[in-house]
């Protein structure tokens, strides 16, 4: 029943608090479904596995606006919108090309992605037309951003995005500055396809409530890179990497190594989720390209290190792996530095927040929960002097 707006909330009859919002129900949406038992994850309508076997990441980023399919002439038309809105304008390349290369490769995109808003009047036009166009202007430009930082940051030229091919194929080449090659694009588009939407993640969640508030789409979308960029959520895929990594340079024995952590009460990194008490299906798909692709590039070892604390994670705690703990080396073996990981997330997830953003826009209502006030009432003033 919706709260009366002329009474407020008893709140001494809501005793119990529900810590992370666990298991409240906060939207209906259309974007995505998980049964956390089974293990299966649903996008619009189509299961993950249909999707990473035959979608295109384009395909997907339509299918979460519009929730259904594209035919093939809307397909092209969003391919050759998303192919030219690409290029950053000029203050955004000024804005890379000035900060430390030592910045923190997430906190670059967050600022840059909430500096594209100043190219964009903030009218009253409120038609799915106008949101889409925002949301297309945004996931363009992201991988833009990403690419030109990591080539500053690495004294090398800044590669203009090319105005056509895939998001997959384009990134990688703004990246590393040549073509890749077939295998290449099609491992980046699966892992945008397995990233774009999850349902009521932190990270969307902050998304909703900022659009909530009838904010523009960029200050919901810089707010939900600050949530992602965590490691509890999106970060934690640089984090495994880097246990990964601790493991090699420490010369330790990965089993040990968790148990060691398990032992101080740490958490591991890549594993656990609030809704799978399973493992995570796109866990499943990111195992098989890990393993397959970590042959094909020589980091065998760091694969069976990741057997070896699945297994260890499972006997230990019961606790299965989630999207992080296999996208790690998926990316390593593609040759992608570690840091810029949760940006390929939020490159990917970008399509998933702005469908929840136009979702909640049609559909609104002022995000705003109560805390349950512990705290000292009604206490006597006393001056500054006598404190
Ligand atoms: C894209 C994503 O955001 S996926 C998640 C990415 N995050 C990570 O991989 C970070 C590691 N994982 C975690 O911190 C957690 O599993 C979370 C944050 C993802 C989920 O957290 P919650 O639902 O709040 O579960 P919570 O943290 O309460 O864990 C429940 C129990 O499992 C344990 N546990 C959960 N995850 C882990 C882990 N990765 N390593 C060790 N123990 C864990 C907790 O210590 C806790 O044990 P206790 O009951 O004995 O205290
Ligand atoms: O759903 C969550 O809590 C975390 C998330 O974004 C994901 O698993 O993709």
């Amino acid at each position: 029943m919706a709260e009366s707006l002329t009474k407020d909330l008893d709140l001494s009859k809501y005793p119990h608090i529900n810590k992370g919002l666990a298991g409240i129900v906060a939207f209906s949406s259309t974007k995505s479904f998980i049964d956390g038992q089974q293990g299966k994850l649903i996008y619009a309508g189509y299961t993950i596995d249909t999707l990473a076997e035959n979608a295109t990441f384009e395909e997907v980023c339509f299918l979460l606006w519009n929730d259904r399919l594209p035919t093939k002439p809307e397909l092209d038309e969003l391919n050759a919108r998303l192919q030219n809105k690409r290029k950053l304008p000029d203050t955004v390349l000024d804005y890379l090309k000035n900060t430390s290369s030592n910045a923190e490769p997430m906190s670059v995109l967050r600022t840059a992605v909430s500096m594209l808003s100043d190219f964009h009047k903030v009218e009253a036009d409120t038609s799915k037309e106008y949101r889409i166009n925002k949301a297309i202007s945004i996931t363009s430009k992201m991988p833009t951003i990403i690419a030109a930082f990591d080539r500053i940051r690495n004294g090398k030229e800044v590669i203009s995005p090319l105005s056509e091919q895939s998001t997959a194929f384009n990134f990688l080449y703004m990246l590393n500055g040549e073509e890749p090659g077939e295998q290449a694009e099609k491992t980046m588009d699966l892992c945008l396809i397995l990233h774009a939407e999850h349902g009521m993640n932190a990270s969307t969640f902050t998304n909703r409530t900022i659009c909530s508030t009838e904010s523009d789409m960029y200050s919901s979308i810089t707010g939900a890179i600050g949530a992602l960029k965590g490691p509890l959520h999106g970060g934690a895929n640089q984090a495994v990497m880097k246990m990964l990594l601790d493991i090699e340079e420490k010369d330790a024995d990965p089993v040990g190594y968790i148990k060691e952590r398990l032992a101080d009460k740490e958490k591991v990194m890549g594993f656990g989720h609030r809704v799978y008490k399973t493992m995570d299906p796109r866990a499943r798909i990111l195992r098989g390209m890990s393993k397959q692709l970590s042959k094909e590039t020589g980091h065998e070892t760091l694969f069976e290190w990741s057997e070896a604390i699945l297994k260890t994670m499972k006997d230990e705690k019961g606790i299965d792996p989630n999207v992080d703990f296999f996208s790690a080396t998926v990316y390593y073996s593609m040759g992608i530095k570690p840091d810029l990981y949760t940006c390929i997330f939020a490159m990917s997830r970008v399509s998933g927040w702005t469908g929840h953003y136009i979702e909640q826009a049609e559909n609104n209502r002022l995000v705003r929960p109560r805390a349950l006030y512990t705290g000292k009432k009604d206490l006597d003033w006393v001056p500054v002097e006598e404190r």
